[in-house]
């Protein structure tokens, strides 16, 4: 089989060649790396990661194949985040397309294909991982050699289709880009209602469905809204805010939505995007991390005790703990670089999270966070 050359160019010039294992189109995104060893199902379907090159740190990856698209009684996909492919592309140290598991439904080959999503193998992934921890996260792009193999400017593989170094598209700029947006759900759906149940609001700014899911289990009914929805109008118990993808700062209307609620007592919780946008709320400011915190294995400890949770993470920005208003404090911090991985009200039922105690993938050790904010409601 002969494969297509393709190749990973960063914003600062440097260049990873590689081969071609998805479909093959020129993307552009945020290049950032996770380094967890499992879960590639979940993460490309995480809608966090909409305008993200996606690069595992892992070696081998597809070699457990991909589970069927299938749907569970509460609308929900039983093995996969959200209804597609989230993720711009995919970038690897070594494909397998040989596959084995019990839920594989096909590799991960086919699944790219179909979803129109790009990825490439055979890249120095230690090399690229190390740059990125240097310079900081970098935007980048793709570029598939075309059918003919020709060659252009010295560069193997790379043809004149848009977005090649001689027909540049144009970079997408990430920061401003309202990523949100693309993702959330652009009307109400209810899940979950039934006789006497408390209604949660979950404010949904590219939700997965493990945090769905995670609420449903508990008992109560959901009521998934719109980003910018402003659900202070809805008769409600409690407020949840969903994680998503990009800069906090492009999602004001939520903030200000949000800021109302603040007003009131209901209980509110937030997953990362929601962390930003609950601290946001209250005063706070977010600052964009180096190169941000995605793995299974992201250490937090809780403030006022010496308690420490094995936690899941995928986020670039982080709330500045010391902009924190005189009514709230930290709530966990993260014990690989001291930055803030959650706060909470002094005296109000307000708590969120950095990290995802939803896992999938990864930990499941503080899956409590979504017991305390139901025995609030
Ligand atoms: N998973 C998330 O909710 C990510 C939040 C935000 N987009 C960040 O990168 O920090």
């Amino acid at each position: 089989m002969t494969r297509k050359t393709a190749t990973l160019v960063l914003d600062d010039g440097s260049m990873f060649h590689g081969f071609s294992f998805g479909f093959d189109r020129a993307v552009a995104g945020e290049v950032v790396f996770n380094t967890a060893m499992t879960g590639y199902p979940e993460s490309l379907t995480d809608p966090s990661y909409a305008g993200q090159l996606m690069v595992l740190t892992y070696p081998l990856v597809g070699n457990y194949g991909v589970p069927p698209f299938s749907i569970e009684e509460n609308g929900l996909p039983t093995f996969m985040e959200s209804e597609k492919i989230h993720a711009e592309a995919i970038i690897v140290s070594d494909y397998s397309e040989e596959y084995s598991h019990w839920n594989a439904m096909e590799s991960l080959s086919d699944w790219l294909k179909r979803e129109m999503i790009p990825g490439i193998t055979g890249i120095d992934t230690r090399a690229l991982t190390k740059k990125i921890r240097e310079h900081g996260v970098m935007m980048g792009r793709i570029l598939i050699d075309d059918e003919t193999g020709m060659k252009h400017g010295g560069i193997a593989g790379l043809n004149l289709q848009p977005g090649s170094l001689h027909m540049p598209f144009e970079m997408p700029d990430y920061e401003s880009i309202n990523y949100v947006d693309r993702v959330s759900c652009k009307e109400i759906i209810t899940y979950g209602e039934g006789e006497g149940k408390k209604h949660v609001v979950l404010l949904d700014c590219g939700v997965k469905a493990n945090i769905i899911r995670s609420l449903l289990k508990r008992g109560v009914t959901v009521v998934r809204v719109p980003w910018n929805y402003d659900f202070n109008k809805l008769d409600y118990d409690g407020l949840f805010i969903s994680n998503g993808p990009g800069d906090p700062d492009t999602c004001d209307e939520a903030v200000r939505n949000i800021r109302k609620a603040l007003a009131g007592d209901k209980p509110i919780c937030g997953i990362c995007m929601g962390n930003q946008l609950l601290a946001k709320a209250g005063g706070a400011s977010i600052y964009k991390l180096k190169y941000g915190h995605r793995s299974h294995n992201q250490p937090v400890r809780m403030v006022g005790t010496e308690k420490c949770f094995i936690t899941s993470q995928n986020h670039g920005y982080a709330v500045a703990g010391d902009t924190l208003g005189a009514d709230w404090e930290p709530l966990f911090i993260n014990m690989n670089d001291g930055t803030n991985e959650g706060i909470r009200h002094k005296t109000k039922p307000f708590f969120s999270a950095q990290f995802h105690p939803e896992a999938c993938s990864g930990p499941i050790d503080t899956e409590f966070i979504f017991d305390k904010f139901v025995e609030l409601l």
